[in-house]
């Protein structure tokens, strides 16, 4: 017998991750091959004849596992008994802006949404907030759910999984092995440039691929650059910012989610009370993860040195900053 469809609610639907993330979500990548889905979509009234056409060329692939579409600018429409929301619309980041000039603009998004989807998702939703400042906003929207109760407060989360897979590509690249075979990288702190990508405990066939690499200078002065501003070397390229690798990873933190994965995976998750690394409860922050039947768990116990320290209280800081910085929209 088939499974009964899940909703899937995502915010900026008419926009360029949309586009990216919407025909794969409907043809069972994210939620498996033999998981029908309805797509709940999300926008502003000026956008909507844009959903529309979106929908016209999701309705054009004649996907089995779509269900069902609806498209709204009503936020308790689009959340309404949804199992999982990719809230992606917010306003990007163009040349020259910094992450911080979004908090404001777009804080006052994630209060309305998270009371909405607090009110009208299942109680089990799973949240993963992409739009930016990702981890702040994420923050938000799981405050204002907390006001309203009914949801699980540990399942809003912010992306770091596309600075996870960033760090893979470049760790790949420099050690000349696979990028399937590396296993065990973590990224701590804020999708932003202060995140540290870890590859203290990566292997790759056994072998530690700090040892193989064995080049601290390139860890600090190409590897991390890099991975921490490739989001405005993006934008500086196409002018306009990430969205196919942006909507890949979104898929993929909530297909591990979901279905599970045998490898740690970095998920931007509110930092439980006894996390072990000094994270203040509730901030939003990149950890590693493990993912099994439909739950995630943090890693406990990863031995974080002198260097660790420095580059998590960096990242750390920036986000206890933001946090400040919204403290009055909550
Ligand atoms: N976390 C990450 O790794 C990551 C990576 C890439 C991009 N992003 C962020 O994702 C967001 C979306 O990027 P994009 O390139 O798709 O932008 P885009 O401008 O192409 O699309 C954004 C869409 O969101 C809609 N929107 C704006 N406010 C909304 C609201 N209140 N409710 C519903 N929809 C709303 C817009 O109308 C538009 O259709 C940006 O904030 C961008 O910075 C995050
Ligand atoms: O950097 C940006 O503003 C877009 C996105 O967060 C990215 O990392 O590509």
């Amino acid at each position: 017998m088939s499974k009964a469809p899940m909703r899937v609610a995502v915010t900026g639907a008419a926009g360029q991750i949309g586009y990216s993330l919407l025909f794969r979500i409907a043809s069972g990548e994210m939620l498996g091959k033999d998981q029908p889905v309805i797509l709940q979509l999300l926008d502003l009234p000026q956008a909507q004849k844009a959903v529309q056409g979106v929908m016209m060329e999701l309705d054009d692939c004649a996907f089995p596992l779509l269900a069902g579409m609806v498209a709204t600018d009503d936020p308790n429409v689009a959340f309404k008994d949804a199992d999982v929301c990719l809230l992606v619309g917010a306003r990007p980041r163009g040349p020259g802006m910094e992450r911080a000039d979004l908090l404001t603009a777009n804080g006052a998004i994630f209060t309305v949404q998270g009371k909405a989807i607090a009110e009208n998702a299942k109680e089990d939703v799973k949240v993963l907030v992409v739009g930016n400042p990702c981890n702040t906003n994420a923050y938000i929207a799981r405050s204002a759910a907390i006001k309203v109760g009914r949801t699980n407060p540990n399942n809003y989360h912010g992306m770091l999984r596309l600075d996870h897979n960033r760090a893979l590509t470049q760790l790949a690249q420099k050690s000349g092995r696979p990028v399937s075979s590396l296993k065990q990288l973590v990224v701590w702190g804020n999708h932003s440039p202060s995140m540290y990508a870890d590859y203290r405990f990566v292997t790759s066939n056994g072998d530690s691929v700090k040892n193989i690499i064995n080049d601290a200078a390139w860890n600090n002065d190409v590897f991390l650059p890099t991975v921490g501003k490739r989001g405005a070397a993006i934008i500086d390229a196409r002018g306009l910012s990430s969205a196919a690798s942006a909507a890949n990873a979104a898929i993929d933190h909530i297909r591990d989610w979901h279905l599970g994965s045998s490898e740690w995976v970095t998920m931007g998750i509110p930092a439980p009370a006894d996390n072990g690394y000094g994270i203040p409860e509730g901030l939003v922050f990149g950890f590693p993860c493990e993912c099994k039947n439909g739950t995630f768990t943090l890693i406990k116990g990863l031995e974080i040195d002198d260097y660790a320290k420095s580059k998590i209280a960096i990242t750390l800081k920036e986000l206890e900053d933001e946090r400040a910085a919204v403290a009055s929209m909550l």
